[in-house]
């Protein structure tokens, strides 16, 4: 069969339109990301295009080794020649090719957000800021938002006017800025800003990458931001053609800058553009896509789709109502129990929440019931501890590089690492060698190894370190990266110390590190230790990379583009999805994202949908939850309700309440969360005599205490989050999912217990 014949007519035409730029708008599950990896194809296969002619941007690492794998189906080893990443792998690429034009040595650092906040950290010290004034989140975005508006710290300051707390917050951007100036680093946004600005500005690298690539193709383009616009623009010349795919109907990231109107504007920056509309989804069946266009239709912000299946299903779109948060994710770990023994591999079930904390009593319940799963985008292997502490020992072995002699960068990883295993330095001492590092005009490692730092014990064990750092920096060129790994770990005393700590699970990362490395240096045979870090600091979606046969858990924003045979959406309650915030003072904008959202999650399903909420008092609303708005937007007769949320009638009954009691209530439960629904009636009535005289007493919440694992907890300024692990001062913290997991001290007084 043709490349061509695999697609229907309008996504052929599509695929072979390589004259024109093009634009496709279409509903989810329609086709079209393999319209964009049959299109690679065809322009290879058919019409003999270099493979490295070709560019294709993703969304997110999962989304391009997804299409990599697609395209190399297709076409076997050719494929690896095609550019296929996100835009931020690919401005890393450039800059790494292009950013001496700026001034910048080539193996400039990328900082993740662990050294932005030291950077913070002395900044704030320097400047005498408390930080219970100016979180450093609230900061970070300050900064990130100023940037990415190209706003420098003096226009920063000026805008900032007669108020003292703006004057404080444009003088931290001003030092932050002076310090990654230094140290030849860049955090995420300069990458995008960088790339932009060299493109914009020198002509010639302008040319050369425009010349370059003749076909670029940008997926999930809805979701795409003026700054990313910018930079694909500016890589087409008169004779390439840019082919952007999406669907405004899934724009979820507007948060975070995504502007919509760039898709809907295309073809006036591109006048003659053509225009493919799809309506043919052939992901989901009837019942599922059905539901979901029914639900998007609610929102008055769009352009209506026919979209339609010829799937047919059996199972209409299933919906459980639980009477509490704890029956909630034993429902969601039974049915997949069922699901199982039926035959269905783990891997074809998919679990989606609405925010990361939500995933801890799913977690309970599935390791209760022996269900295998991984969560995806959760604390990610290259955010732990170890890992970057592995790192930054492996980055103070970098061999030095003519573009940049000082090496400031190594004053990350020093902090990071001089202390671990303790070495009985201090901060004054710290504080010290940088100064003199300043002073010199070095870094910080420069100093311990020149100068005698420390008294006594201290002493020893720094010249010790700098030994086993000088030891290892001789063996560079002569063992591979992942020996040389495991030497600094051995010697460092790093593993020792892990051991000794009884670390076992810190332990096993480390060695599943090396095991990485080592697959590096197969694949890249010619790779040199400089190459490795850099890959290495982009490369986040580490645990997705991994075989086997688990549940996958992961939030909404990460199921972007993909689809799996059952989905459970879980957690549909007013407050929860849809977000609070956005019912609330964001108003028929931020509602209408939390909407498309729950499209976007909907959506992902081929043969079956599960969705559950429950009843119950909620420590995150500190309310008693009802059942999403979005559930009673699909009519019933895509919808089969098989539990029972208790209503204030039977309250009294609830202690003689069985599963079989469920399955019975359907009709009345439907009743309630489609007929007319009055929360505030619920809030007001509902609790007190359910919580009375439920079974499982709703425990009231506790303010004070030490926090653990598993507590709710409340941050100034990431709001509500879980507890999902303790590493000895430090609290690992799921929050919403605009902040994600942060670990956060216990003793911090931004931090209360709920
Ligand atoms: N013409 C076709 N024949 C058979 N299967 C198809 C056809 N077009 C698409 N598919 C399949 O339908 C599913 C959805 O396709 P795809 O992921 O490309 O859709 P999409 O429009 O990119 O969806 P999303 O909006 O969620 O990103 C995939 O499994 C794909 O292989
Ligand atoms: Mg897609």
């Amino acid at each position: 069969m043709s490349l061509l014949e695999q697609l229907n007519d309008k996504q052929a035409e599509a695929a072979s339109c390589v004259d024109h730029h093009l634009r496709i708008i279409a509903g989810a599950g329609s086709g079209k990301t393999r319209v964009v990896t049959t299109r690679i194809a065809y322009l290879i296969d058919e019409l003999h295009v270099y493979p490295n002619k070709i560019l294709a941007i993703t969304f997110t690492n999962k989304a391009a080794k997804e299409m990599k794998e697609r395209v190399e189906n297709i076409l076997g080893d050719v494929a690896s020649a095609v550019q296929i990443s996100t835009i931020h792998s690919f401005c890393v690429r450039l800059l790494r090719e292009d950013i001496l034009e700026i001034g910048y040595p080539r193996n400039f650092t990328i900082l993740d957000s662990d050294d932005q906040k030291s950077i913070l950290k002395d900044a704030y010290k320097q400047m005498k800021i408390d930080v219970k004034s100016y979180s450093y989140g609230s900061m970070l975005s300050y900064i990130s938002g100023n940037k990415t508006n190209f706003i420098d710290p003096n226009v920063a300051k000026m805008n900032a006017g007669p108020w003292a707390g703006e004057q404080i917050k444009a003088d931290v951007y001003a030092f932050y800025q002076k310090r990654l100036q230094e140290m030849f680093a860049l955090d995420f946004d300069d990458l995008l800003i960088f790339a932009h600005h060299i493109l914009r500005d020198y002509e010639e690298v302008r040319r050369k990458w425009q010349r370059r690539f003749k076909y670029i193709h940008v997926d999930e383009f809805q979701d795409v931001d003026n700054l990313q616009y910018a930079i694909i623009k500016m890589l087409v010349k008169e004779d390439s053609y840019l082919c952007v795919v999406g669907d405004p109907d899934q724009t979820i990231y507007t948060w975070r800058g995504a502007q919509v109107d760039i898709i809907m504007n295309f073809d006036k920056d591109f006048p003659n553009a053509k225009t493919v509309i799809l309506n043919q989804n052939y992901r989901s069946t009837q019942q599922i896509l059905n539901g979901a266009n029914a639900l998007i239709k609610n929102n008055r912000n769009r352009i209506d789709k026919d979209l339609f299946t010829e799937i047919e299903g059996d199972s209409k779109i299933v919906h459980f109502t639980a009477m509490d948060g704890d029956n909630e994710p034993v429902w969601v770990a039974g049915k997949i129990k069922t699901l199982h023994h039926a035959g269905i591999n783990y891997k074809d079930i998919a679990i989606l929440y609405r925010s990361n904390y939500l995933s801890r009593g799913l977690e309970k319940a599935l390791l209760d019931a022996h269900i295998p799963y991984r969560i995806y985008g959760g604390v990610r292997f290259y955010d732990r501890a170890e890992i970057k502490d592995a790192l930054s020992y492996l980055r103070l072995l970098a061999p030095k590089s003519e573009d940049d002699p000082k090496e400031l960068f190594k004053n990350l990883a020093v902090k990071r690492v001089i202390n671990s295993p303790k070495r009985g330095i201090g901060a004054k001492t710290l504080e010290l060698i940088e100064t003199q590092a300043g002073h010199d005009q070095t870094n910080m490692y420069d100093v311990l190894k020149h100068y005698e730092i420390g008294k006594g014990k201290a002493r020893a064990s720094i010249q010790e370190f700098v030994r086993v750092i000088e030891e290892c920096r001789a063996l560079v060129d002569t063992i591979s990266i992942d020996q040389l790994m495991e030497r600094i770990m051995e010697e460092s005393g790093y593993l020792a110390m892990l051991d000794e700590e009884k670390e076992i699970e810190r332990k096993e990362n480390i060695k599943e590190l090396i095991n990485d490395i080592a697959d590096y240096v197969e694949s890249n045979p010619d790779g040199s230790l400089q190459d490795y870090l850099q890959e290495i600091s982009l490369y986040t979606d580490k645990e997705q990379t991994q075989q086997g046969d688990f549940v996958q858990l992961m939030t909404i924003h990460a199921a972007k583009g993909l689809e799996f045979d059952n989905v459970f959406v879980y957690s549909l309650c007013e407050g929860i999805f849809p977000n609070e915030k956005s019912v609330g003072e964001g108003g028929q904008e931020a509602l209408e994202e939390e909407r498309r959202l729950a499209y976007v999650a909907f959506t992902r399903a081929k043969k079956q949908l599960f969705l559950s909420d429950s009843y119950g008092y909620s420590y995150i609303l500190d309310k008693i939850k009802t059942t999403s708005r979005f559930i009673s937007e699909i009519p019933e007769e895509y919808l089969e309700d098989v539990g029972a949320k208790p209503r204030n009638s039977f309250a009294g009954d609830v202690d003689t309440f069985s599963g079989a009691d469920f399955l019975s209530m359907n009709q009345r439960s439907r009743s309630f969360s489609t007929g007319e629904r009055h929360q505030d009636d619920m809030i007001q009535h509902a609790p007190q005599d359910f919580v009375d005289n439920s079974s499982k007493t709703v425990e009231k919440p506790k303010k004070k205490g030490k926090i653990r694992k598993g507590d709710l907890v409340n941050h100034a300024s990431f709001g509500d989050g879980v507890v999902i692990k303790m590493e000895g001062e430090l609290a690992v913290i799921a929050f919403d999912q605009k902040f994600g997991i942060r670990k956060i001290m216990v003793t911090h007084p931004s931090l209360t217990k709920k």
